[in-house]
């Protein structure tokens, strides 16, 4: 079978690396403040229009793929908007992708573990067999808010047998501390508010 090469991408800002500051202006220009949403009291961080803009998604995802060093075999999404992230690196780094899933949505035997984030409390699941023994996962989600959402899936990477070597989000709220739940672990921030 032949895999077809990335070649050029439409819509690809060139002109070389993006410098972290760029990056994260790109992000806080693109963001949405909603207030009340969910749940009254929450700031909602809309990144919708960031996924909406081809060139501002693809000089983001390029700089979530490069700053890793490419030293991951696969990458892991959690649902939902960590999909979107997850699958545009993978592809743009030639790894796999696994899906950390909200609960009873993957169909073979999983792994889950039960969370509360900062407006409401839910489950997530991994395939029990996602990862080869010692797979080098690169996680990926989009905000980190309270970290209640990350330390779930960190478990569940561990418990499906793979090894966390990077944890990134676009945005990270830092208010709400949730490196705090993460036991000093490093995490990649592009953008902290
Ligand atoms: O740090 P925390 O307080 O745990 O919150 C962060 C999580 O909240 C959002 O997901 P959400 O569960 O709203 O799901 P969605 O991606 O399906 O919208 C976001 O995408 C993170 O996964
Ligand atoms: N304030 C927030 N905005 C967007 N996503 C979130 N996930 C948890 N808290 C969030």
């Amino acid at each position: 079978m032949t895999v077809p090469s990335h070649g050029p991408i439409a819509g690809r800002v060139g002109g070389g690396p993006v410098t972290p500051a760029a990056v994260s202006d790109l992000i806080s220009a693109h963001v949405v403040d909603v207030p009340d949403f969910p749940k009254p009291g929450v700031g909602f961080k809309d990144l919708t229009p960031l996924f909406a803009d081809g060139p501002a998604f693809a000089q983001v995802i390029d700089v979530v793929a490069t700053e890793h060093g490419g030293a991951f075999d696969v990458v892991a999404g959690i649902e939902a908007r960590g999909f979107v992230l997850a699958a545009a690196v993978a592809y743009a780094s030639g790894a796999g992708l696994v899906p950390i899933r909200k609960a009873g949505k993957l169909p073979r035997k999983t792994v889950s573990a039960a969370y509360a984030l900062e407006y409401g409390e839910a489950v997530l699941e991994v395939h029990a067999d996602a990862f080869e023994p010692g797979a080098r996962v690169l996680l990926l989600d989009d905000v980190l808010a309270t970290g209640g959402t990350a330390a779930a899936a960190i478990s569940l990477v561990e418990q499906a047998g793979g090894e966390i070597v990077g944890f990134s989000v676009l945005m990270e709220l830092a208010f709400l501390d949730g490196r705090a739940r993460l036991g000093g672990r490093e995490v990649h921030a592009l953008l902290t508010v």
